[in-house]
Parts: structure tokens; C-alpha cells; sequence
């Protein structure tokens, strides 16, 4: 069983518009609306590979009632913590050049009784469970030590624990050692205070999460792929998409098929650089299931190509 802890989820809504003119109305070809948060989707995405899992999260006000309503739709089970505050709804605009532009608001303030109330939901739900995916930006109220804290509770309650994250939250929580934490080109590039400009600057900057506590580090570069880098070793994996549609959720679909397919490895690189592939051609934060996932399509090697630039560097 995989258990996702998202401490700020969030209704995440999606205009298809022909282009995004400042100052101006402008009208939506098409829209959807998605339950959301970075754990919420690592839970849909492992929901439909068919495993066991359940989302913890805080949920507020109408907009919260519906995030429960989508997810039960979807058959996902849901450790709901009642909030008072409204969950935040995030805003993606996608123009039909492809550029995607995104709103994410802040969300309710926990008071320290609701923040109790979701350590306390955490630790009764993650009893047996394979993992602990804890996932995204921290409300207001939280401490950037949260995510550390649960790290050392998991830790303690015998869970392994994933991590995704960024800034303070993510430095703190290196401290206590998760067995893996997932940054993105940009939040390696933050946490270590350099600009990544080649796959060899990636590989540098996850060694570096490494010594600061990371047991493993499972970094997603975009349309360049992933490197995994752990104690064994580091390993580089891509795979060649035609047409991306919406790279929303790409790094949650990736980090649910690195722990579907046991979270250590080469192998479940390759099973999160397939799940990312995938979740880039469906749109908005549709997660994919195995029908989605082309295995063959994806390369993983231990030979990492250090001097290739990247599509997108970090400045
Ligand atoms: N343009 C693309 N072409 C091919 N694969 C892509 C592309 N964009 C993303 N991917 C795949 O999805 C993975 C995750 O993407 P990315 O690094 O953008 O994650 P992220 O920034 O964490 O995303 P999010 O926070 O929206 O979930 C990539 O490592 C890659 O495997
Ligand atoms: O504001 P955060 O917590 O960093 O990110 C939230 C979010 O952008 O992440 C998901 C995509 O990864 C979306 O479902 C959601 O809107």
C-alpha cells in the first residue's frame, strides 16, 4: 500500500485557451476540473495500476467537498482531515501553442489543531503501508520542518518515506534522512545554489541532495528524462515523446511508477520515466494507467551522458 500525505491539495481547474492576451477577456475553448495536489495525484496514478492506496489530506470548505467527491469517484480512498479554511483551487491556462501557464494559490492557514489532527491521521493511516509519498508545497501554519518531522515518524513507525518538495522544506527534511526525495531541474538547482546547465550538473547537484541526507534521489529534468542517484550508483533514463499535451502531474506520475515498481533501481527508473512519458500526452493532471504506459519506448543506463546540455537549463 502506498500512502500519500498532501498537506496543501488543491481543486486544480483547466482553460484551454487559443493564447493568453494580457488586459483582455479571454474566452476558454475548453475546461476541466481535477482533484489535485502533488500526493492526490501520486494516489491516482497508483490507483489506476490497479494497487492499494489511500490520500491523507486536509479538505475545507466546497471546493474541499468536491476534491473528496472526484477522488471517490475515482474509487480512491481518502483519510479526509475537516479543515475550516477553503481548499485552495489552482488555475492552469493551456494555450494551444502548448505553453501551459499556472496559478497555484496559497490555501487555508492550518491552525495547530488541525495540524495535529493530520500527523495524527498520518500516523493511524501509514500502519503496514510500503511507503509514505509526502508531496508538495506546505500551507501556511506548517513549519518548514513538518515534512522532517514525518520523515523521523515514519521512520521510527519502520515506513519508507518518498519525498517531494522544494526550498526550506525540502533542506530541512534532507537532514532526516528520506529514502528518496524527487526534485525537479529547478529545485535542484535552488537547493544547491547552482545554475544546471548539462545532465553532468544534474548528476552533481543530486550527489550533492545525497550528502546532505537524501538516501536516494530521483531528479526529473523535463523532456531530458530522469537520474536516479543512490548509493549503488547513478542512472540516466529517457524516453521519446511525439506530441506533449499537458506536463501537469508528470513528476507525480513519475515519482507513483518509481514506487510501483519498488522504489529502488534501475528498473523503477524506467517505470517513472514511462509513467512521465505517458502522463505528458493525456491532458490536464490525468494520471495514466498501464494501457497509457509504452515500456518499450523507454531507455535507462548506467552510462550518463555528463556533457549533454539540457533542453531546458536552470540559469
Ligand atoms: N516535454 C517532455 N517530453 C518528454 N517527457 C517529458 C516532458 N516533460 C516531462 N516529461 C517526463 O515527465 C517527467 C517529469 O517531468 P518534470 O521534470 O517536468 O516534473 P515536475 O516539474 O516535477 O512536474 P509536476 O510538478 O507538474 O508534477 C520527466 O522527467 C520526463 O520523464
Ligand atoms: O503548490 P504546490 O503544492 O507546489 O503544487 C500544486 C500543484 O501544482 O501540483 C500538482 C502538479 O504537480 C497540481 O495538481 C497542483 O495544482
Amino acid at each position: 500500500m502506498i500512502v500519500t500525505v498532501t498537506p496543501n491539495p488543491s481543486l486544480d481547474r483547466t482553460y484551454e485557451v487559443p493564447s493568453l492576451d494580457r488586459g483582455e477577456v479571454v474566452r476558454a475553448t475548453g475546461e476541466r476540473v481535477d482533484p489535485g495536489g502533488k500526493g492526490v495525484n501520486v494516489s491516482r496514478a497508483v490507483a489506476a495500476a490497479g494497487r492499494r492506496t489511500v490520500a491523507v489530506l486536509p479538505l475545507g470548505g466546497a471546493p474541499g467537498a468536491l476534491v473528496a467527491d472526484l477522488l471517490d469517484a475515482q474509487g480512491i480512498e481518502v483519510a479526509p482531515v475537516p479543515v475550516a479554511g477553503a481548499t485552495r483551487s489552482n488555475i492552469a491556462l493551456a494555450e494551444a501553442d502548448g505553453v501551459l501557464t499556472k496559478i497555484n494559490a496559497p490555501g487555508p492557514e492550518l491552525t495547530a489543531a488541525e495540524q495535529e489532527a493530520l500527523l495524527e491521521a498520518v500516523r493511524r493511516r501509514s500502519r503496514g503501508a510500503d511507503w509514505i509519498a509526502c508531496c508538495g508545497s506546505l500551507p501556511r501554519g506548517l513549519a518548514p520542518s513538518w515534512y522532517a518531522d514525518l520523515v523521523a515518524r515514519a521512520h521510527t513507525a519502520g515506513v519508507r518515506i518518498a519525498l517531494d518538495t522544494s526550498g526550506p522544506a525540502l533542506l530541512a527534511a534532507l537532514r532526516a534522512g528520506p529514502d528518496v526525495v524527487k526534485p525537479n531541474a529547478e529545485e535542484l538547482a535552488q537547493a544547491t545554489g547552482r545554475p544546471l546547465a548539462t545532465v553532468g550538473d544534474a548528476v552533481r547537484a543530486a550527489q550533492e541532495l545525497r550528502g546532505l541526507g537524501a538516501r536516494a534521489v530521483l531528479a526529473s529534468l523535463g523532456a531530458d528524462g530522469q537520474l536516479l542517484v543512490d548509493g549503488a550508483g547513478v542512472w540516466f533514463g529517457a524516453a521519446r515523446v511525439d506530441s506533449v499535451r499537458s506536463n501537469v502531474g508528470a513528476g507525480d506520475s513519475s515519482l507513483a511508477g518509481f514506487l510501483l515498481a519498488g522504489g529502488t533501481g534501475g528498473r523503477a527508473l524506467a517505470s517513472a520515466v514511462a509513467h512521465g512519458a505517458a502522463a505528458v500526452r493525456l491532458p490536464g493532471s490525468v494520471m495514466p494507467g498501464p494501457h497509457d504506459l509504452d515500456p518499450a519506448a523507454v531507455a535507462v543506463t548506467t552510462e550518463i551522458p555528463v556533457d549533454r546540455p539540457l533542453a531546458e537549463p536552470v540559469p
